[in-house]
């Protein structure tokens, strides 16, 4: 049986050892082990439960000239990812319990990170029949989590049908919530005062609002659970508020480019700043970050997009909406929510472990560094200043926002069953 010998590591704030066995922590503290036992000293790092990404674009089957379930991997291993949740809008789409199972087998293969795939809440995400729900969710793929991703559930009453189905379940909707009639065909940004002064067709924060506020009114009088996809806007932010306090199973993810870019970025034409929902004004921007730091945004969550040359390199108004994230979420958050002092360590690993495990309904994630427990873990060095490069990335993809910027805090060693699946950006395959 393997084991390893964590040596050393802050458990949420006190140094100690961890004893892995099998895949399992079996002992905590000072440990004495016998000599000859593998060892990782992690001096001056935190031990976290291991990141689960709620919104994960792996691109297989159908666009593997972006993105592979064994690329997409590899990025979300040295991204500090454990488990990803792997959207439905794939060619063809996880409609089927046979689709779901292909995915989950494939990323088994892989055996780098737990790929769980997400089912597509209607046939071909087309919005009108439902998908197999039910038989994804008795699939061998367990499916809990159902989203038409890159579509929004636009007709209320097919919405309303599948929270009703799902209930039993345990099932959740995510909804990429964006009104079609007020986002036009043409639209490519943000509406408002960058958008006009560049030319640009945009659409309204109010097209995410509205389906917000429809869905937690859907939510509630179906009793039966929402997820908002990447929240982008303020309105958003205050109706989900509100929705909480009122007792609705609503939660909701925002992803680290809608906290930390702006809508200004799109200036310079750049197709890399292109993204669904659009960057928005500072004052949505603040609103996301207070909302992700008081806990009324549930999780954080990758939206990792990876897209061809081909389809990228376009003008603004014609190249594919997306961007990548996996490999650059916990510095960026972490330097913008915790080292400026926003959040705590302790509350990054709710909003990007704990929170998004329950929510996807994961027993095996997310779990407290306790004996018995799943080694499903995450070793962080939170001093390690890190800049990115967009070359040296794992995603077949160069859609990267934050190339060259850098930030404080750096993903070291991630460990799956036991086993380091990513030291220090390099991948280890079994
Ligand atoms: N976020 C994006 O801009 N694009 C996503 C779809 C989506 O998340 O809506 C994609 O699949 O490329
Ligand atoms: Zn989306
Ligand atoms: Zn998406």
């Amino acid at each position: 049986m393997t084991e390893l010998l964590i040596t050393g590591a802050r458990l949420s704030g006190t140094p100690g050892d961890v004893l892995i066995r099998g895949g399992t922590i079996v002992e905590i503290g000072r440990v004495d082990a016998p000599a000859g036992i593998e060892r990782l000293d992690a001096d001056g790092l935190d031990l976290l439960p291991g990141f689960v990404d709620l919104h994960t674009h792996l691109r297989e089957p159908g666009r593997e000239d972006a993105e592979t379930i064994a690329s997409g991997s590899a990025a979300a291993a040295v991204g500090g990812f454990t488990a990803v949740l792997a959207m439905a809008n794939t060619d063809p789409p996880t409609d089927t319990a046979e689709a779901a199972e292909l995915i989950l087998d494939r990323g088994r293969a892989v055996g780098i990170v737990e790929v769980i795939p997400v089912g597509a809440v209607t046939k071909a995400l087309a919005g009108q029949e439902l998908a197999e729900l039910g038989l994804m969710a008795r699939s061998r793929a367990r499916v809990r989590l159902f989203s038409d991703d890159g579509h929004c559930v636009q007709d209320a009453r097919v919405m309303r049908r599948a929270l009703e189905y799902l209930k039993p379940f345990g099932g959740v909707i995510s909804q990429h919530a964006q009104d079609s009639n007020l986002a036009g065909p043409a639209a490519c940004c943000h509406e408002g005062e960058t958008s006009g002064r560049l030319g640009l067709p945009g659409w309204p924060g109010a097209a995410e609002s509205v389906i917000v506020a429809r869905d937690v009114q859907l939510a509630r009088h179906t009793a039966s659970r929402v997820h908002i996809a990447h929240v982008s806007t303020a309105e958003s932010v205050e109706i989900i508020r509100w929705a909480k306090a009122k007792g609705i199973a609503v939660t909701a993810e925002v992803t680290p480019h809608h906290l930390a870019l702006g809508t200004e970025l799109v200036a310079g034409y750049d197709p890399t700043f292109k993204v669904n929902p659009p960057l928005r004004p500072t004052t949505d921007q603040e609103s996301l970050r207070a909302a992700l730091a008081d806990g009324t945004i549930d999780a954080v969550a990758t939206d990792h997009a990876p897209h061809a040359r081909h389809d990228k390199e376009h003008t603004f108004e014609a190249a594919a909406f997306g961007m990548l994230g996996l490999e650059t979420a916990f510095s960026v958050v972490h330097d913008l929510m915790v080292t400026s002092g926003r959040m705590t360590m302790t509350d990054l690993v709710h909003r990007m472990s704990v929170n998004p495990a329950r929510i996807a309904g994961l027993d095996e994630h997310g779990r407290g560094l306790d004996v018995g427990a799943p080694a499903n873990l995450v070793l962080v060095d939170p001093a390690r200043r890190v800049t990115v490069d967009r070359a040296a990335s794992w995603s077949l993809s160069r859609n990267n926002p934050w190339h060259g910027m850098s930030f404080t805090g750096a993903v070291h060693t991630t460990i799956l069953r036991g086993r380091p699946t990513a030291h220090d950006r390099k991948v280890i395959h079994a």
